[in-house]
């Protein structure tokens, strides 16, 4: 790979009290083909890559300049200035606005081109809600900032990939949600970017019920029968390959997973119980659906160790890798449909 061709990727600190900014201070220490730019305050990783004892030349710049490919223990930074001091594990919500400045300044550049993807550090929803706004998570606040109708969440981590009907809902809400639109499009998104982000031509998806033994012919609940069923078999007339609904109890077996692509899960701990069982603390976010690339940790702001050295990186690792993998995979189509329209 030459330098010319190196994805460009952004990544916002998220929560200042929390990990995040120590474990991109962290993976900044490692060697990885990429430009780098740190979306967030330069002030804040100066004062915790002292408190870590990590040694990092942070380097101001602007959206004019040229990044050059990640050196060890350099970053580059996109200055976004707090709006009160921070105490490692400590929230306050009057930082809540710089975070979102953080997200909100990582999204225009995404979609204006200027970067090739963003990947995100963990925020604190309830410390957003606190300072008074209506905050769910990173996945609906790019969908909205994009004016994207319909994402769909997907967590990975080795062979297997969840992604969810329903996201940051409270549980009473979830069965209301599971309508035959939301459903159908959340299929078409999961299809769609399975083959476009992942390269996959037929991906092979088992889908979960949502209620015990995926309703036992609706004597244990009717969303199978009257939604799920319904919504798979006219998505399977045009050629998805859907396997299910199957029991969520044993749809995590190996012989279940044997083949399968992607489990869609109805809601939010369906899906993510068994995923973070599997790979807590390897495993990647990543928002499809969206106009850009955007790659997020399995792991969220972990206040308490903060500030501690204790965090682990891995999990950023592992994001910082998928989004240059998508970058990488979607620049390479560009070229052959460039090549084939010559
Ligand atoms: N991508 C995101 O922005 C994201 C993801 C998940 C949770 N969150 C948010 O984070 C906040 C705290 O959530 P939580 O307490 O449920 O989960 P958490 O992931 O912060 O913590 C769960 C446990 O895992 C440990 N842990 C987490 N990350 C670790 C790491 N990198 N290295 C070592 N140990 C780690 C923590 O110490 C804790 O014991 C909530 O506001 C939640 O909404 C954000
Ligand atoms: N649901 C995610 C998880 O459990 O890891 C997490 O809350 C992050 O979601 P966003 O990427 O939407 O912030």
């Amino acid at each position: 790979m030459t330098p010319a061709t190196l994805p460009t990727i952004a990544i916002t600190l998220g929560e200042p009290a929390g990990i995040g900014v120590d474990i991109v201070l962290m993976l900044a220490r490692e060697n990885f083909p990429l430009r780098l730019v740190v979306i967030g305050s330069i002030d804040l990783l100066r004062q915790r890559a002292t408190l870590l004892g990590i040694k990092v030349e942070l380097i101001a710049v602007t959206l004019q300049d040229i990044i050059p490919p990640h050196c060890p223990n350099q970053l580059f930074v996109i200055n976004i200035p707090l709006n009160a001091e921070v105490t490692p594990g400590v929230l306050n919500p009057a930082n809540a606005e710089y975070v979102l400045n953080t997200l909100r300044a990582a999204a225009i550049v995404a979609v204006h081109g200027l970067f090739d993807a963003i990947v995100t550090a963990p925020v604190h929803k309830g410390i957003i809600n606190a300072a008074g706004v209506s905050f769910s998570g990173h996945t609906e606040f790019f969908a909205a900032l994009t004016n994207t109708p319909q994402v769909v969440m997907m967590l990975a981590t080795g062979k297997l990939s969840v992604a969810l009907v329903t996201t940051h809902v409270p549980l009473a809400q979830v069965s209301a949600l599971i309508t035959p639109a939301r459903l159908e499009s959340v299929i078409r998104v999961l299809y769609t970017d399975l083959q476009r982000k992942f390269a996959l031509n037929a991906p092979r998806i088992l889908v979960c019920g949502l209620n015990p033994h995926a309703g036992e012919n609706g004597h244990l609940g009717r969303e199978e029968m009257e939604v799920i069923i319904p919504v798979l078999e006219k998505c399977r007339a045009e050629g998805m390959v859907l396997i299910g609904p199957v029991a969520a109890d044993t749809a995590f077996t190996d012989a279940s997973l044997t083949g399968i692509d992607a489990v869609l899960a109805m809601y939010h701990d369906q899906g993510l119980i068994p995923l973070k069982q599997r790979g807590f603390g390897e495993a990647v976010n990543i928002t499809l659906g969206l106009p850009i690339i955007r790659t997020s940790v399995d792991h969220g702001t972990a206040l308490e160790l903060a500030g501690t050295g204790q965090a682990k990186p891995n999990s950023l690792r592992a994001a910082l890798h998928s989004a240059a993998t998508m970058v990488l995979r979607q620049q390479q189509k560009e070229t052959r449909h460039a090549m084939d329209t010559m």
